[in-house]
């Protein structure tokens, strides 16, 4: 499989590629240069918002809009570009990170500590009233997360574990945390994931300059190769949704490969899931 580049950037710390299917384009970050980028493929449109601090994740919004996981908290853009909070809950040294939308539409945002402290990070869940439940709060970088087809079972990534974990989930709760795979010491870290329409999870690999897909059983199915070591997240995209977008990262490197921090895509990847937006 082939990359190519969709949108050539120096983004300091490309993340959380998302498909806004009402807006037929996709939603990117660049979580420490304060960016919410969008783009779409069938135009070559782009558009750029700074936020109003580090911003972990950025998701589309049911009738329009975009939710942000912001350094603080959780805060909506409305479909005219105002801005407002959700949810404040500033705590020192820590930041947004990785955030999904849930089958029912309440977002799961995760946080980290700026120095990646272990256990200084959470996994919340979050409803389009305010309402916040905490769902873990020993998280080191708390990271991929996302859902099997059926809704049953929930993929979750803290990253210096090295594991992929699943849960069961149902109605906005998770039980049973298990080891889904684990990416061995020496091949990156596990960073962003996605789930594709046969149940199978991708991963990017910080540190490992590539993407990898595992099979519903937690089989290593695939590896895409790429020319950047920090591979951040992915997800599908395009009108039919067969297009693997891939943000990479240049935060840190000395003297980073010319497309360090810009959007890649795998054309035809696979087929991916639709994905829900924010009910709120
Ligand atoms: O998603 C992320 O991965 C880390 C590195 O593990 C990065 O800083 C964070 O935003």
């Amino acid at each position: 499989m082939t990359y190519e580049v969709a949108v050539r950037a120096e983004a300091t710390l490309g993340e959380g590629p998302t498909w806004d299917a009402a807006a037929g384009r996709l939603i990117w970050i660049d979580i420490l240069g304060s960016r919410v980028h969008t783009y779409d493929p069938a135009t070559g449109a782009r558009t750029v918002r700074v936020t109003e601090q580090h911003v972990g994740a950025a998701k589309p919004r049911v009738g329009g809009g975009l939710v942000l996981n912001l350094r603080d908290g959780v805060g909506l853009v409305d479909p005219d570009g105002e801005f407002r909070w959700l949810h404040r809950e500033p705590v020192p040294g820590r930041r947004a990170n990785d955030a999904a939308v849930a089958p029912d539409g309440a977002l799961w945002v995760g946080t980290m500590r700026y120095d990646e402290a272990a256990c200084g990070g959470t996994l919340s869940r979050i409803t389009g009233d305010g309402s916040v439940q905490l769902v873990l709060d020993d998280v080191a970088v708390s990271n991929g997360t996302g859902w099997s087809p059926d809704g049953r079972l929930m993929y979750y990534i803290d990253s210096p574990t090295r594991r992929i974990d699943v849960f069961e989930y149902a109605d906005g709760r998770v039980s049973k945390r298990r080891r889904f795979a684990e990416v061995e010491a020496g091949a990156g870290f596990p960073d962003g994931l996605t789930v594709d329409a046969d149940g199978c999870v991708w991963v990017a690999l910080w540190g490992g300059s590539a993407v990898r897909r595992y099979t519903p059983d937690g089989e290593l199915e695939r590896v895409v190769s790429l020319p950047v070591p920090l591979v951040t997240a992915c997800a599908f995209g395009g009108a039919d949704l067969t297009d693997l977008y891939v943000t990479t990262a240049r935060v840190g490197l000395n003297s980073p490969h010319p497309v360090a921090g810009s959007l890649l895509v795998v054309p035809g990847a696979g087929k991916g899931l639709a994905q829900p937006a924010f009910d709120g």
